[in-house]
């Protein structure tokens, strides 16, 4: 199938402005300005204007600007800062614009303005500081958008991972396991796969908890009566589902090959295999919410914000990314506009 041209500009949220959040956006606008997908940032225009290799910045005063400002200069929606950001040191008075521009992209989103929304890092200790009560853009956006679960996906060349319980303790992650919980994000994965990803029939690849998967018990007894019964219920329900692999093995480079995506049991065995393979072109996706999201897979670096020494990378992987599972709505909602 070909995709329909990108309809609408993406939403890029400023992120934690004493990060480096708007010297990726200045390099990603350079690479892909010429090309697209389109899209604007919603920041402090003085601030980006200021930063070291500034493109010229046009000031807009809605989404529906952009498009045309676009191949020649960064377009901006002006949110100015109360001070001016000291790279590398997150200041708390700060998180007002940091959320606001988070809640300004998705309120575009929801009503059909931008084909989606991409987020630059937050600094999620400086945000709680300020009284933010979530753990980071995932549960936030569910929250915005009322939907979810949630479902965090990191997605590289050739590997998706979703974990199924995310920024918490281990030892609670653990603790709250269940074949139910591991349901509530399998088939939304499931589902996501074929309707923004356009894989038909997907095929999941679910990891075990234990060493070895449990070693038939010897290691631990969750991969027999939590993971493996989960593992039922999602072939019951029609999901090409395998498993519990034991994750020291199953990302491979042969492994990887078998599935569409690896559910994993919790953060770090998600995340790591793809900030190994590729830090630089790992993409961050939330789904199962009404609304496209993407992000870099990184954050927001203090110790190179206004070096000049940032890798765009990341966010062009995750602009083009929003805008290829934009297109794919696009498709849902009028499938018309596919391209003959
Ligand atoms: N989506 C988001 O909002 C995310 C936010 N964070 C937040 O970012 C903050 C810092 O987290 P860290 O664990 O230190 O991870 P980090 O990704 O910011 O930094 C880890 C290492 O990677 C390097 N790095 C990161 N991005 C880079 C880029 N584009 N180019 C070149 N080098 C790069 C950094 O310089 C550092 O050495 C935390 O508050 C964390 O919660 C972390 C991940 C995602
Ligand atoms: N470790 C990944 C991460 O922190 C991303 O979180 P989110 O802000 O995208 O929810």
């Amino acid at each position: 199938m070909t995709l329909p041209s990108q309809p609408l500009p993406l939403a890029l949220t400023m992120g934690e402005p004493a990060g480096i959040g708007g010297e990726i956006a200045i390099l990603a606008w350079g690479l892909l300005h010429a090309t697209g997908p389109a899209f604007f940032l919603i920041d402090d225009a003085d601030r980006i204007a200021a930063l070291p290799g500034a493109p010229p910045i046009i000031r807009i005063a809605a989404p529906e600007e952009a498009g045309a400002v676009f191949p020649t200069a960064l377009p901006v929606l002006h949110r100015p800062l109360p001070h001016p950001a000291i790279p590398g040191l997150p200041d708390p008075a700060h998180a007002p614009r940091v959320l606001g521009a988070i809640e300004e992209a998705t309120t575009l989103a929801m009503a059909g303005r931008v084909g989606g929304v991409v987020t630059n890092p937050i600094q999620k200790a400086s945000l709680t500081a300020a009284g933010f009560r979530h753990p980071g853009h995932t549960e936030y956006l569910a929250e915005l958008t009322g939907g979810g679960p949630p479902v965090m996906m990191l997605a590289c060349e050739g590997l998706r991972t979703v974990p199924v319980t995310i920024h918490e303790p281990l030892a609670q992650a653990i603790a709250r396991l269940t074949p139910e919980l591991i349901l509530s994000i399998a088939i939304p994965t499931a589902a996501a796969l074929a309707r923004d990803f356009g894989i038909a029939a997907p095929r999941l690849a679910v990891a075990g908890l234990n060493p070895h998967a449990g070693e038939a018990g010897t290691m631990g007894l969750e991969d027999i009566q939590i993971v493996a019964p989960a593992i039922a219920a999602l072939r019951a329900a029609g999901i090409a589902a395998t498993g519990p692999w034991p994750p020291d093995t199953m990302f491979t480079p042969k492994a990887r090959q078998s599935y569409d995506a690896a559910i994993c049991m919790y953060h770090d065995q998600a995340l790591i295999p793809v900030k190994t393979i590729d830090m630089a072109g790992g993409v961050n996706v939330t789904l199962n919410l009404p609304i496209i999201r993407t992000s870099p897979d990184h954050g927001t670096a203090l110790d190179l914000a206004g070096t000049g020494r940032a890798d765009p990378s990341s966010l062009v992987a995750a602009l083009r990314l929003a805008a290829r599972l934009a297109a794919h709505r696009a498709v849902e909602k009028d499938p018309a506009c596919v391209s003959p």
